[in-house]
């Protein structure tokens, strides 16, 4: 498996059920650059199903929101020119998700997920969403993510 920014979270923001590398239920989603562009990928299984044979649209908008807040973290620390290591990783939560579903989701395939990085300005990423399943664009997204300071939520 790729390593992904997540990697690069303390324990304390290992947990997250869609991106924490410490949730043994969530998706352990690892967001990674490619080129430009920001990548992850994820295979659904026949459960997380809504109409017969395509994806849930919850699930869809809970990997553009981890994918959305990953890729963030990627933008800020390549702004401010850290180099990833031990647990040094920027982090951010969402502020707002946008999700637009255009067509039905093939769940018998792997997904794509890309990001593009459409605005840093201080603690406030804007990043640009694609999924694709087989190819096909099949749902696009907007996540406005904000980093938040070490002691977030604690
Ligand atoms: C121990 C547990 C830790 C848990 C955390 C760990 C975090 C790393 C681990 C990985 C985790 C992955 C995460 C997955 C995705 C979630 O599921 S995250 C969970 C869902 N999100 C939340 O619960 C966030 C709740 N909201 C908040 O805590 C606060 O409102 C926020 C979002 C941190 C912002 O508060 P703030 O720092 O006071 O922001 P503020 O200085 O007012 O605004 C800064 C900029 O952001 C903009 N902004 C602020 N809020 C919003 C908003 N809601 N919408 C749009 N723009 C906004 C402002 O307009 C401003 O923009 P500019 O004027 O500079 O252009």
């Amino acid at each position: 498996m790729m390593k992904g920014i997540q990697d690069y979270y303390p324990d304390h923001f290992g947990q997250c059920y869609g991106c924490g590398r410490l949730n043994e239920h969530g998706y352990q989603l690892k967001t990674a650059w490619d080129g430009e562009e920001t990548l992850t990928r994820f295979t659904p299984s026949a459960y997380h199903t809504a109409i017969p044979g395509s994806v849930y649209g919850g699930l869809l908008a809970s990997l553009i929101d981890c994918h959305g807040t990953g890729s963030a973290a990627l933008a800020l620390a390549k702004e401010k020119g850290i180099q990833l290591e031990g647990f040094n990783a920027p982090r951010c939560v969402t502020g707002s998700l946008q999700v637009s579903y255009k067509k039905p989701t093939p769940i018998d395939s792997t997904l794509e997920i890309r990001g593009i990085i459409k605005e840093v300005k201080g603690k406030k990423v804007v990043v640009e969403i694609r999924l694709l399943s087989k190819g096909e664009v099949c749902v696009t997204g907007e996540v406005i993510a904000i980093q938040v300071p070490d002691d977030f939520g604690k």
